[in-house]
């Protein structure tokens, strides 16, 4: 698989009721780069009417999405004077890739489109951001575009009303320069949206604790990854995504998937598609609604018997989401399930304890090949952890 930190570490297999997956080639360790990957479309996460996200205060760079320490201290496009740039370098290579005349214009007859802004759900806003990304894809990178079209996601019924009514604006207001032998069709549409939904990773804000936020971020942007977005998911994962968003020297939204423990050769090689902490039911139904499947990980065979969880008390289905306020999955590791829950030790030694944190602990990359760092750092603090502190040898 061209692209990983390493050829000879992964390869892809098809596997049966999942799709293509991601397996080991060779016995890792933990702390291991298996992945560094940059996106081939990247669109923000704000809105189009300029109502600045929920826990955001932070404007950022349209190209590289590095923050800018002010507004004045940016270059604008010329145009719209909206997408904001922090050199002159990232508004040219802007203007020929992402930001168009064509993206510029699109966004603006957008901005002003009363249909959308006003009487739509702002997550609808940010589909039409993607689907103007991915339509200029396929203008500026066919290449690109092709990659795009080969990710999982072809159109879902219950999402077909969404993309009726997106497809039709963007025909009517702001239509895509014809492309020879191509056509910009509903099913197109349609299917973009499924690839956006169940591949699309989130360019979080950097963790900043204060009490306004409870340690709560916001999407900075969204960005489709050709070769990350291969992994699949599972509760317990044993690999885990880093970014380091506006401290990485360059390539500020590449994604780095580094091991979080030893696996033998021949392992399928997940990532959570969410916080470890989210409980049994929560897991279940986002993983059913948002990626249509259901997981049949070790985690969630153990969970599904547990008494208490909503499944088996009847509980609708209704209930809202509280992602980052979940109840925690070390408490209940610690108390009166650790019988009943093998993988209490993932807990303990794997997910950060700084409050509402919830983020996952990896080791360190080592230079030592038959050992892994004995310091864990934190995928969303950046905390580091001393895995002697924890005293048992990995798995
Ligand atoms: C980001 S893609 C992962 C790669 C995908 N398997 C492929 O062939 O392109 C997410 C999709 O993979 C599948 N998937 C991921 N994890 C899975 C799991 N634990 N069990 C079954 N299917 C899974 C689901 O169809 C999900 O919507």
């Amino acid at each position: 698989m061209s692209g990983m930190a390493s050829e000879s570490l992964l390869q892809i297999e098809e596997i049966e009721g999942r799709g293509r997956a991601i397996v080991s080639s060779k016995p890792l360790r933990g702390g291991d780069i298996v992945l560094r990957d940059s996106p081939i479309l990247l669109y923000s996460g704000s809105p189009l009417n300029g109502q600045q996200p929920l826990f955001s205060t932070s404007i950022y760079c349209d190209n590289c999405f590095k923050k800018l320490e002010s507004a004045s201290a940016a270059s604008s496009c010329p145009s719209c004077f909206q997408n904001r740039f922090c050199s002159q370098h990232c508004l040219s290579a802007s203007i020929a890739s992402s930001h168009t005349p064509w993206v510029c214009q699109a966004l603006s007859r957008l901005r002003d489109c009363p249909s959308l802004v006003l009487h739509q759900p702002l997550e609808r806003q940010i589909q039409a951001r993607f689907l103007i990304a991915a339509y200029n894809l396929a203008l500026v990178s066919p290449p690109n575009f092709q990659i795009l079209l080969s990710l999982q996601g072809y159109g879902e019924d219950k999402d077909a009303a969404a993309a009726q009514f997106l497809h039709s604006l963007i025909s009517s207001l702001c239509p895509p320069p014809p492309i020879d032998g191509f056509s910009f069709s509903f099913e197109i549409t349609s299917a973009l949206l499924s690839k956006d939904k169940l591949n699309a990773f989130g360019i979080m804000e950097p963790m900043e604790f204060n009490k306004e936020n409870c340690g709560q971020r916001s999407v900075r942007a969204y960005g489709i990854y050709p070769k990350a977005s291969l992994f699949n998911h599972d509760c317990l994962p044993n690999a885990c995504r880093f970014d380091y968003v506006d401290t990485a020297p360059d390539r500020n939204t590449d994604v780095i998937i580094r091991m979080i423990h030893d696996v033998p050769q021949g392992r399928e090689i997940c990532l959570s598609y969410f916080p470890v902490n989210w409980n049994y039911s929560n897991r279940k139904k986002r993983l059913l609604e948002e990626y249509g499947f259901t997981c049949e990980c070790d985690r969630c065979k153990v969970e599904a018997n547990w008494s208490d969880n909503e499944d088996n008390e009847g509980d609708d289905d209704d209930e809202a989401m509280e992602e980052d306020r979940d109840e925690s999955m070390v408490e209940e590791a610690t108390s009166e399930y650790e019988a009943d829950f093998p993988h209490a030790y993932f807990f303990l030694r794997y997910m950060c304890n700084r409050e509402n944190c919830w983020g996952t602990l990896a080791p360190l990359p080592s230079s030592d090949n038959n050992q892994s760092s004995i310091l864990l750092e934190c995928n969303v603090c950046g905390n580091m952890k001393n895995d002697e502190e924890f005293g048992v040898d990995a798995d």
